[in-house]
């Protein structure tokens, strides 16, 4: 099998670095060396590794997503903002059901980061709206969330938008549902993404790498597809292949 890469392609695949330690995260970028997709560390990682994993990887070169859904009280995300823009990373998230008056200050945090250092380049700011991992019942009868997690996925989508946050955390299958209501260059970035036969563990609502770009996800999330499989290169090159042969723009 030949492996082109697209540089732009590549890009659009988030890889989610979820592991307990620098060591372990060090071993599957060294896999993926020369491959230029984007990094993601979430909690796991972050809370282990701290800020300078985060410089390391963008030392190295990669555009990285810093994935701590943050959701507290308005002024302590601002803060967080700050300190996460002040970190040069290139996409970061807060939770959509923090309200409006918290993702403004999210906002502020980021704006006030960026005043004080022209040398920073604006992440992208995103919302989670409901958990990939969430399923129709769970959110109805265990949440409470009445309606369909659409419904609630594009409420969320159409806040973040209000509050001046530039996309969405969301499942693929929501895509385009959240152009519809917010227009096509709102960012959707989409978990819940398996290649056809793989094990969907705790994720609900899934499509396939092909599906999710086809669909118009702007970037696509990828964890332990990756991470777990035995190669872990060939699996992202697989994967990247797969939204090559289906992307529409
Ligand atoms: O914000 C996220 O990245 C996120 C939101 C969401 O709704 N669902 C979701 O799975 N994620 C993250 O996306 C990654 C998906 O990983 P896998 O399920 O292993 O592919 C994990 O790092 C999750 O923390």
């Amino acid at each position: 099998m030949t492996h082109s890469i697209s540089q732009a392609i590549a890009k659009r695949l988030i890889v989610a670095l979820d592991y307990p330690n620098v060591e372990e995260a060090r071993v599957l970028i060294e896999h993926l060396q020369g491959i230029p997709c984007t990094i993601k560390v979430g909690m796991q990682l972050f809370y282990s590794a701290g800020p300078d994993f985060v410089r390391e990887l963008k030392a190295k070169g990669y555009s990285v997503f810093l994935d701590l859904k943050m959701h507290d009280i308005p002024n302590t995300v601002k803060g967080g903002a700050n300190s996460i823009t002040r970190l040069g990373v290139d996409i970061f998230n807060v939770h959509a059901a923090g309200g409006v008056q918290m993702m403004k200050a999210a906002v502020e945090g980021m704006e006030s980061a960026l005043a004080t250092d022209s040398n920073l380049a604006r992440p992208l700011l995103i919302a989670v709206t409901q958990l990939t991992s969430t399923s129709q019942q769970v959110m109805n009868q265990e949440i409470g969330i009445q309606g369909t997690v659409e419904e609630a996925v594009v409420h969320y989508a159409r806040l973040a938008q209000q509050s001046g946050l530039g996309g969405v955390v969301c499942s693929p299958l929501e895509v385009s549902m959240i152009q519809q209501a917010c227009g096509t260059s709102f960012a959707t970035v989409t978990p819940g993404v398996r290649p056809a036969g793989s094990d969907l563990g705790d994720q609900k609502r899934i499509l396939t790498p092909g599906e999710a770009i086809a669909g118009g996800s702007h970037y696509l999330v990828v964890g332990r597809p990756i991470t777990g499989a035995n190669d872990p290169r060939e699996a992202t090159q697989q994967i990247i292949e797969e939204m090559s042969v289906h992307v529409n723009n």
